[in-house]
């Protein structure tokens, strides 16, 4: 059997870890606590969609977010990381969005029910294409950007982020074993808003990697 390619890693079924609120400006402008421990859901591995398709909105959403923020892509796998050695985990990285159906997340949030519906469905991780560890020496540093059809929405820096990616991999590792292929959404800076059908979407990190998506409606 052909060894397997870390750097088509969104084709290996893994999980899709994702933290919320990690960044303070993007907790205050939804209104949310400054959390003191790391917030965390999944996407399936059906949720990637890569460049040359489209997000689709949900059929039962009328407010789709994007979220731009930087994935963490495991190489290693391991329980109870060490944070000191957490990054020798990393495989390297994917600029990702972490589409979200605000209406229905606000919902589930006012009935105290899980976020599957607005963060999971199919589409929801648009994903660049696998950037080696050494081509982003220092992940708690470099801008991420996303415009919507040419205007800048979201221009923030992983410098923002309240725990590091160590600190995640460490956290996360400890009831959640990692394995090789596993990705890591880190959370979103401040400029999240509302896409519609036909929207363009460009993102980057710096300008070490840059992708871009249209918007379509789910049909039946
Ligand atoms: C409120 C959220 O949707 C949290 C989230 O995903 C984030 O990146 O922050
Ligand atoms: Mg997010």
């Amino acid at each position: 059997m052909a060894a397997r390619n870390i750097s088509r890693f969104w084709e290996w079924g893994r999980k899709i870890i994702c933290v919320g609120r990690n960044y303070a400006d993007h907790a205050k402008e939804l209104k949310n606590a400054i959390p003191t421990e790391p917030v965390l859901f999944l996407k399936p591995p059906s949720a990637y969609v890569r460049e040359g398709s489209s997000i689709l909105v949900p059929m039962y959403s009328s407010n789709l977010h994007h979220e731009v923020e930087l994935g963490v892509v495991i190489g290693k796998g391991g329980t109870a990381i060490p944070q000191s050695t957490a990054m020798e985990h990393v495989a390297g990285y994917a600029l990702c969005l972490d589409m979200t159906a605000r209406d229905v997340q606000d919902e589930c949030k006012s009935k105290g029910l899980p976020w599957t519906m607005a963060k999971a469905f199919n589409t929801s991780c648009p994903i660049s294409e696998f950037i080696p560890k050494e081509r982003i020496p220092d992940p708690g540093n470099v801008k991420l950007w996303l415009k919507v059809n040419d205007q800048l929405r979201q221009n923030g820096c992983t410098s923002q982020m309240i725990f590091s990616i160590p600190y995640l991999i460490s956290y996360i590792s400890e009831f959640i074993t990692l394995e090789e292929g596993d990705l890591i959404l880190t959370g979103t800076p401040k400029g999240v808003s509302a896409v519609q059908q036909h929207d363009k979407l460009q993102a980057g990190i710096e300008d070490i990697v840059t992708m871009s998506f249209r918007v379509d409606r789910q049909h039946q």
